[in-house]
């Protein structure tokens, strides 16, 4: 089995934004989720909520004995390293980035990290709605971070009118340029946004084809975990699951994604690129307009084939479902063509150190 990386969440927002109360919500919403949590400031942190959500208090113990510790730059990397140990078996890691200049930084030290046990899981903006104007006049870099975010969590809206609600999601929706935003009150949010969730075997079951609805119907809405989603977080997203045991042509699944729509924020789950690369299977992490692959061997009693979930706000579960099967490409009339998996190799990391098309084939283990 290949190595499973864990999604590295960066949380910003302005002074009292609510980045604190989104982060004990998820916490307490973590529905079996480790968490690891990285703040500056923990006094405001349930420490409670988050040895129930995680236990991983007990597991690693980071100078004052819990996961909540001051960093700064210079100490991420060790804290990285303790915290994505496969002993800890976190699922997610969430680090506030305030007291830190500019969140980008955070993000940029991330994507240069050479630990391997992480994937950048995007940057969310939590935004007061109550005090945006304010906040823009004290902080007008707030438009630079809006346009950086990969989601924005526009929190607070009980403080603010409906209609003046309205008015303000336009213009941030016009600063966040394209990022998914989401409403909330008191940073309730959906965590599927942030956590991949269970295995993706347990989550999956193995769906094929047969199971999917057909062009004309409905994606599989909600379909992961939904009993335990409450009922005023249905409408701030959908997500769609799509399987295929045909394999992907992989100009036409990269086509896809090069126009993915505004507000589908987070793709995962893994693509079957058939002849074009018959020993690899490539994870896909999309978050925002973030995309990567990551290619390893199969392993060697997996079923071929493509599962992905596909989570956003505004967006057209159908049509997204119809589009991802026009990717299937049951002719392989461009197999062995080296150059069709060109585009999708942009996306791979360099540092990966995974065998790729045309490596070596895995020694066989017994
Ligand atoms: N009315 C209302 N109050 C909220 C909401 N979300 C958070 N608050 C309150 O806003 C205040 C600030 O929230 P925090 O979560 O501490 O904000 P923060 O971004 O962590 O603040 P700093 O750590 O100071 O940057 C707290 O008193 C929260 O209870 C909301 O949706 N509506």
């Amino acid at each position: 089995m290949g190595k499973r990386q864990i999604p590295v969440v960066v949380l910003a927002g302005f002074l009292g934004s609510g980045k604190t109360t989104l982060l004990n919500q998820l916490l307490r919403q973590s529905g079996g989720n480790r968490i690891g949590v990285v703040v500056n400031d923990f006094g405001a942190i349930e420490i409670d909520a988050m040895s129930v959500a995680g236990q991983v208090g007990s597991t690693v113990s980071l100078g004052n004995g819990c996961l909540c510790c001051a960093v700064d730059g210079s100490e991420l990397d060790a804290y990285l390293e303790k915290l994505t140990r496969p002993s800890v078996g976190l699922d997610v890691i969430v680090i506030e980035a305030s007291g830190l200049a500019e969140p980008q930084e955070l993000v940029r030290m991330l994507l240069a990290s050479d630990n391997p046990n992480i994937v950048y899981g995007g940057l969310v903006e939590v935004v007061d709605a109550a005090e945006f104007d304010a906040t823009r006049q004290q902080h007008p870099e707030i438009e630079r971070h809006l346009a950086l975010a990969d989601l924005v969590v526009l929190n607070k809206t009980d403080r603010v009118e409906a209609d003046a609600l309205r008015r303000l999601r336009a213009r941030v929706d016009g600063f966040a340029d394209g990022a998914a935003v989401v409403e909330s009150t008191y940073g309730r949010i959906d965590p599927e946004l942030l956590f991949d969730g269970k295995p993706k075997g347990e989550r999956f079951g193995q769906l094929s084809f047969d199971d999917l609805p057909d062009e004309d119907g409905l994606p599989h809405e909600d379909g992961l975990h939904g009993e335990h989603r409450h009922a005023h977080l249905h409408a701030a997203y959908d997500s769609v699951s799509f399987a295929s045991d045909v394999a992907l042509h992989p100009r036409r699944l990269l086509d896809f994604l090069d126009q993915r729509p505004e507000g589908l924020y987070r793709i995962k789950g893994f693509v079957d690129f058939g002849p074009y690369d018959p020993r690899n299977r490539y994870t896909l992490h999309a978050v925002g307009r973030f995309l990567r692959f990551y290619p390893e061997p199969w392993p060697r009693d997996a079923e071929r084939g493509t599962q992905l979930v596909l989570i956003g706000s505004g967006v057209d579960g159908a049509a997204l479902h119809t589009a991802l099967k026009d990717c299937r490409d049951a002719a392989s009339q461009d197999a062995g063509l080296e150059e069709v998996m060109w585009g999708v190799l942009r996306y791979v990391d360099e540092r990966d150190p995974e065998p790729r098309t045309g490596s070596p084939e895995p020694e066989p283990a017994d």
